[in-house]
């Protein structure tokens, strides 16, 4: 990694003294908008590639986060992370939810959030109901098919797709509303590995993964096509399906590479790097997810009770902040008593 914005991948074989091989060097140098090597930690890659989706989420944009690369190279740790160094899904929960309350005098929020996972080109719930939201993901991932592979001890067999919608209305309720509504993608992509290293069940997996992942291959090759009229099938797979907003479409995306420093990976890395480097040049086109709902006569009684809520929603607010400044008049009244009563003793002193 050449900091910031560079990466430079060696070739392993190249050998100096080869005349024969001079002009045949397999390295090659990739640009992209941000790069890390190993010392990077969570925060920094979330700060550079992810929280700047948050305002715009917030405001009616959808957003895609998804993690490519080889098994291995850490797409996991970075999507999901540990207690310790909680990855992407926490932090922008976290900051979600941060942006959401600053917000909230004024505006009215729904948030949804779905957990799936695409295993063998089957969709799979990985929630239940739980309480925290790290526990959530935690408990989610632990769901997820993950098996030794001849890579990764514990390598995911398949695509986790973390989906969380935000809904936006003004607390002023009115018969015209603006609501505004975003969907966030987050996904750990499984990782892609060579087939012959694996057997039996893990051999099938890997066909299914590699399906999927070549079906995201070939739409990225059709997107990035510079005449721009290539077909896009994102009918060949279930990921691409899922993804076709987020490939082409209404969304802002960010798709963050993972690629090991071993000279063994020179393969996968160039591949991976391949790929990202032809998505760099996919445009999508953005924009705000918004209704004007204007209510029917049917709709007035939903409108009221949205409205009693309201009222008694700052009926309390207001019965709260009352509470308060009694509790510190009572304060104020205890200090004052306590004055007029020594002033009162001394007066008395004073007489006696
Ligand atoms: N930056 C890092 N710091 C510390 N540990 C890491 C880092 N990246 C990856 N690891 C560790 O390396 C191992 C493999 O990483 P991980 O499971 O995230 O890879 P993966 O790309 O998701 O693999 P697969 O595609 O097989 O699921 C894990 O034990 C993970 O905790």
């Amino acid at each position: 990694m050449v900091p910031f914005q560079m990466v430079v991948l060696m070739d392993p074989m190249e050998d100096p003294d080869d005349i024969l091989r001079a002009n045949r060097s397999r390295e090659k140098t990739y640009i992209f908008d941000v790069t890390f090597d190993y010392l990077a930690n969570q925060e920094e890659v979330y700060r550079a590639t992810t929280r700047g989706l948050i305002e715009g989420l917030i405001s009616g944009y959808n957003a895609t986060v998804f993690a490519y690369g080889p098994t291995g190279c850490g797409k996991t740790y970075t999507m999901l992370g540990t207690d310790k160094e909680p990855g992407i899904y926490v932090r922008t929960l976290n900051d979600l939810f941060r942006a959401i309350e600053e917000t909230s005098d004024n505006m009215q929020y729904s948030v949804t959030m779905s957990y799936l996972e695409i295993y063998n080109e089957m969709i799979r719930d990985l929630l239940n109901p739980s309480s925290g939201i790290m526990e959530l993901l935690m408990r989610g991932n632990k769901q997820r098919t993950q098996e030794p592979t001849a890579a990764n001890q514990t390598s995911s067999r398949s695509h986790a797709v973390l989906q969380v919608g935000v809904k936006q209305q003004s607390r002023c309720l009115d018969v015209l509303q603006e609501v505004r509504f975003a969907r966030l993608f987050m996904i750990d992509l499984a990782g892609s590995e060579r087939a012959t290293q694996n057997r039996g069940q893990r051999l099938k997996e890997g066909a299914h993964i590699n399906r999927s992942l070549l079906a995201l291959g070939n739409c990225i090759n059709a997107l990035s096509d510079k005449n721009g009229n290539k077909y896009v099938n994102y009918r060949d797979s279930k990921l691409t399906r899922l993804l076709k907003d987020s490939l082409g479409g209404n969304s802002r995306t960010v798709m963050i590479a993972h690629i090991s420093p071993a000279s063994s990976a020179f393969e996968e890395s160039r591949n991976t790097l391949t790929y990202a480097d032809r998505a760099k040049s996919i445009r999508t086109r953005v924009k705000k997810n918004l209704i004007n709902v204007s209510y029917h006569i049917a709709q007035y009684t939903n409108i009221i009770s949205d409205l009693r809520c309201e009222i008694q929603r700052l009926q309390k607010k207001i019965a709260d902040q009352a509470g308060r400044q009694l509790h510190s008049d009572r304060a104020d009244i205890r200090n004052v008593q306590g004055t007029t009563f020594l002033f009162l003793n001394s007066d008395s002193l004073l007489h006696h």
